[in-house]
C-alpha cells in the first residue's frame, strides 16, 4: 500500500530529521538499533502480538496473555536479552501479561525485602517460573491506609509458625494482580502480632495453591473479584485465609525479624517495607510515558490525514490538524509526552543511586525520592490519562472504536492514577515533605534537593523577570515563574494550616481542612519538578542534536512550560507571580509556539519510532491509510464472517412475522 500523500508532504517539509530525535531518545544511534531489533522480535510474534485481542472473548484473551508471558520469557532466552529488554517487552504489552504481577512486584519484594537465605531460596524459583506470586496488599476494607490493614499473621512459639487468618469480611485480600487464577504463591502482606502486641505491617511468602493440580490449599478461598474497566487479563483477585500455617522463615526478614522464641527486631527505616511500592511508581511513571507517545503519535497522524470542512470558504477541504482547536488538543499532548521523557529518564537513574544507597543501609535520600516518587506517579497519571481522553475525543466517532488502539492505551492507563497509591493521598505525602522544608527554610537553615529553590524564594520578593518579549521563552526564566508558584502556594497552605492550629484547631483536624491547599501546592510542585528536568534534558541529552532539531526540541519545551501557565493561570496570578498583561502575553506567545510546532508535528511523533505491530492502530499506521485500515479491521470482525448471524432466525425473524408477541 503506498503511503498516503497527506503524511507524505508533513514528512517532506518537516524542519528536521525525526532519525535524530529518534536517536537522542533512545540515547544513541547504537540504542536505536538495538531497540529495533529487540521490537521487531516481539512485534513479529504472533504469540506477543495484539493484533486481534480486541475480538477475543475474555478467557481466550486470558490464554493468550498466560502464552504472552511465557513467550517472552523464550525470546528473553533465544535471543539473551537484559533486563531492560525485558522490561520494555513487558511495557508494550502488560496488559495483556497474565503474570505481570509475579515480575513487576512479587520478585522485586522478595528481592527488597527477603535477607540472604530467603533470597538463596526463593528467587531461584520465581525467576525459573516454577512458582508464580502475586503482591496481596490490598484488602477490602483498606487499601490506602496500611496501618489499617487487618489480615493477621499471629506468631505461635510453640511451633515456630505464623498462623495467618482472615477475621472478618473487611480483611480479605481484595484486588492483587494474577492472584484470582493465575498463582501458586502471594509475598503477602499481613499485622503481625506476637503475643498480642501488634508489630505492624509485615511481609510473609504464603503458598495458595497445590503446585500439580492448582487447587487451593486447605484454609485457602482464593478467586476472582469479577470484570473490570480494563486489564481484563490481569485477574486480580481476593483472597481469604483460614488461620494457614507458615514456618518461621517465610517472614521476609530484611527490615524486621522474629526469633525463634518469639522476639521482634526491627532494621533500618521505618517505612522500609514500602520500597516495592516505590519501584512500581518509578515504572508506572515510565509507562504514562510510554502511553502518552501511544496517543500522540495515533491522533497526529490521524488528524494528518483526516480532511473535514473548510477553514476558507469554498476551498478544499482542510486536515483537521489545521483547525487550531485541534492542535491545543494534540500539541500539548506532542510536548508533554517530550517532557515525561526526559523526566522518566532522570527518575530511572535517581531511583538506582538512591537504591544502591538503601541498599548500603544509608536511608537518608529515602524521604526526597518518596516525596518525587509519589508525586511523579501521581501528576504523570494525572495528566497522562486526561491528555489521552482529549487525544480520543479528538478522533471523533473514529475515537470510540477499538481498534484505533487509543481506547485500548486509555482505559488501560485510567488504573494508573488509582493503584500503586491513590493519587491524592501521594500528594498528600509531597506535602508533607514540603510543609517539612517549608520549615526548615523558615529557620534560615539551607533546604537541600529538589526543592533548594525554597531558600531564595521565601527570602526575596517576587517579580516575574518578564521583561522584553525573548523573556517569554527563556525558560529558565519560565522556569523561575513555576518555582515562585510553587512556593507560594507551599507558603499559602502552610499559612492557613498554621492559622487553623493556632485558632485552636489539633493539628490533624488543620490538615484535613487545609487539605484541598496542600494538593494543589503539591501538584505545583510536580509540575515544576517535570519542567525542571526537560530543561536539565535540554542541555543534556539534546545538546548533541544538529541545530535544526534542537530548535524544535526546543520549541517544545518553551510551549510546554507557556502553555502550562495559560492551564494554571488562577494560580499564576493568584499567588502574583505574574499580572493580567503577562498572562496575555503568554497566552499570544503559546499559540505563536503551536503554529511553528504543527508543521513539525508528524515528524515529532515519528520520532518516537513505534511499529505499526506494536501501535495496533487502524487509525494511527506509519502510511496514513486509516479509511483502509478501518475497513480491513471492520472485516476482519468475526461477526462480519456470517452473512446471517443465528439471531436473524431466532428473534428477527419471528419478529418480523408478527410473531413476537407469541412465546419464543
Ligand atoms: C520492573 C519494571 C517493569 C516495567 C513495566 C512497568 C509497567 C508499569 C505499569 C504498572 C501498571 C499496573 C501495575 C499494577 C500494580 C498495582 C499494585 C498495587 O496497587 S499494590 C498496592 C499499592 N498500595 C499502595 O500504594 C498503598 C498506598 N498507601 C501508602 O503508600 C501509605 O500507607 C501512605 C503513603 C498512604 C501513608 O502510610 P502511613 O503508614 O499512614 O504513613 P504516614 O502517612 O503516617 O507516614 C509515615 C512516614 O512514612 C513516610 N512514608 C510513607 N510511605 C513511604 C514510602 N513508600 N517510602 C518512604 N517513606 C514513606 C511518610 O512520608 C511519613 O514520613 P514522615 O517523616 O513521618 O513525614
Ligand atoms: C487495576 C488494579 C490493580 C491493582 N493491583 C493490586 C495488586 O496487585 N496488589 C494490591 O495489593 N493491590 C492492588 N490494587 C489495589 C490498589 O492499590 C488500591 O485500590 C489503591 O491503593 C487505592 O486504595 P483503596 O482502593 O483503598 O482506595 P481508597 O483509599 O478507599 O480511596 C477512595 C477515596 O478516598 C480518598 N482517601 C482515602 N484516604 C484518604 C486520606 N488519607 N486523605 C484524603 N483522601 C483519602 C481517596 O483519595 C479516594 O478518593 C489494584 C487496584 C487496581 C484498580
Amino acid at each position: 500500500m503506498s503511503v498516503n500523500p497527506d503524511i507524505q508532504v508533513e514528512r517532506d517539509t518537516a524542519t528536521f530529521r525525526s532519525i535524530d530525535v529518534t536517536h537522542m531518545l533512545d540515547g544513541s544511534p547504537e540504542a536505536t538499533n538495538q531497540r529495533r531489533i529487540r521490537q521487531k522480535q516481539i512485534g513479529d510474534d504472533p504469540q506477543i502480538n495484539r493484533r486481534n485481542i480486541i475480538f477475543m472473548s475474555h478467557e481466550e484473551r486470558y490464554e493468550a496473555a498466560i502464552a504472552r508471558g511465557l513467550r517472552i520469557e523464550q525470546l528473553k532466552a533465544e535471543h539473551d536479552w537484559d533486563i531492560m529488554d525485558e522490561n520494555n517487552a513487558i511495557m508494550w504489552c502488560f496488559s495483556d501479561i497474565a503474570m505481570f504481577v509475579h515480575k513487576v512486584m512479587f520478585i522485586p519484594a522478595i528481592e527488597r525485602l527477603g535477607n540472604k537465605e530467603q533470597h538463596d531460596k526463593w528467587l531461584p524459583l520465581a525467576i525459573d517460573h516454577k512458582i508464580l506470586g502475586t503482591y496481596a496488599q490490598t484488602e477490602l476494607g483498606h487499601g490506602t491506609f496500611l496501618r489499617g490493614l487487618e489480615m493477621e499473621a499471629r506468631y505461635d512459639k510453640s511451633t515456630e509458625e505464623f498462623v495467618i487468618s482472615t477475621p472478618k469480611h473487611s480483611s480479605m485480600k481484595w484486588w492483587p494482580g494474577s492472584l484470582g487464577h493465575s498463582s501458586s504463591h502471594a509475598v503477602l502482606l499481613a499485622t503481625l502480632y506476637i503475643d498480642d502486641q501488634n508489630c505492624g505491617m509485615q511481609p510473609f511468602i504464603v503458598q495458595l495453591r497445590d503446585l500439580n493440580t492448582w487447587k487451593p490449599l486447605p484454609g485457602v478461598e482464593v478467586g476472582g473479584i469479577g470484570p473490570k474497566m480494563a486489564l481484563a487479563t490481569t485477574d486480580n483477585g481476593f483472597l481469604v485465609l483460614n488461620n494457614v500455617r507458615i514456618p518461621r522463615d517465610q517472614m521476609l526478614m530484611k527490615y524486621a525479624q522474629v526469633s525463634k522464641d518469639g522476639k521482634f527486631t526491627k532494621s533500618g527505616a521505618a517505612k522500609a517495607n514500602y520500597s516495592t511500592m516505590m519501584l512500581v511508581r518509578v515504572g508506572i511513571a515510565h509507562s504514562c510515558y510510554f502511553s502518552l507517545a501511544v496517543g500522540a503519535t495515533i491522533v497526529t497522524r490521524y488528524s494528518a490525514v483526516r480532511r473535514q470542512g473548510e477553514i476558507k470558504p469554498g476551498a478544499p477541504e482542510v486536515k483537521i490538524l489545521d483547525y487550531q482547536t485541534q492542535q491545543l488538543k494534540v500539541i500539548p499532548s506532542i510536548a508533554t509526552a517530550y517532557a515525561f521523557h526526559f523526566c522518566k529518564e532522570h527518575l530511572k537513574w535517581y531511583y538506582i543511586e538512591t537504591f544502591q544507597q538503601i541498599q548500603q543501609n544509608d536511608f537518608s535520600g529515602l524521604p526526597e525520592i518518596h516525596c518525587v516518587t509519589s508525586g511523579l506517579k501521581a501528576y504523570m497519571s494525572d495528566i497522562a490519562t486526561a491528555q489521552l481522553e482529549t487525544l480520543r475525543r479528538a478522533c471523533g466517532g473514529n475515537g470510540y472504536l477499538l481498534s484505533n488502539g487509543i481506547t485500548n492505551t486509555y482505559i488501560q492507563t485510567l488504573a494508573l492514577p488509582t493503584v500503586e497509591g491513590e493519587n491524592t493521598v501521594l500528594y498528600l505525602q509531597v506535602a508533607r515533605y514540603l510543609m517539612k522544608c517549608l520549615k526548615v527554610a523558615a529557620t534560615g537553615e539551607a533546604v537541600k534537593g529538589s526543592l533548594s529553590y525554597m531558600n531564595e524564594k521565601i527570602k526575596t520578593p517576587y517579580t516575574s523577570g518578564l521583561v522584553t518579549r525573548e523573556d517569554y521563552s527563556n525558560v529558565k526564566k519560565l522556569l523561575k515563574l513555576y518555582q515562585n508558584m510553587t512556593v507560594r502556594l507551599t507558603q499559602k497552605a502552610g499559612d492557613h494550616l498554621n492559622k487553623l492550629h493556632v485558632s485552636g484547631q489539633p493539628k490533624y483536624e488543620a490538615w484535613n481542612n487545609t487539605s484541598v491547599q496542600l494538593v494543589n501546592a503539591a501538584k505545583a510542585y510536580c509540575q515544576t519538578y517535570v519542567l525542571g528536568m526537560n530543561i536539565e534534558g535540554l542541555s543534556t541529552q539534546a545538546v548533541d542534536l544538529p541545530g535544526d532539531a534542537l530548535e524544535v526540541i526546543h520549541q517544545l519545551c518553551v510551549f510546554y512550560a507557556l502553555h502550562g501557565i495559560t492551564e494554571q493561570s488562577g494560580n499564576f496570578l493568584e499567588t502574583g507571580c505574574i499580572n493580567i498583561t503577562e498572562l496575555h502575553i503568554i497566552q499570544q506567545e503559546a499559540q505563536e509556539m503551536m503554529a511553528k510546532i504543527r508543521k513539525n508535528a508528524v515528524a515529532l511523533v515519528d520520532a518516537f519510532d513505534i511499529p505499526d505491530n506494536l501501535l495496533n492502530s487502524t487509525l494511527g499506521c506509519y502510511d496514513g491509510n486509516a479509511y483502509q485500515h478501518l475497513y480491513d479491521s471492520a472485516k476482519s470482525d468475526p461477526m462480519n464472517q456470517k452473512q446471517v448471524l443465528p439471531a436473524f432466525e431466532k428473534y428477527i425473524k419471528p419478529m418480523l412475522q408478527g410473531k413476537h408477541t407469541s412465546k419464543l
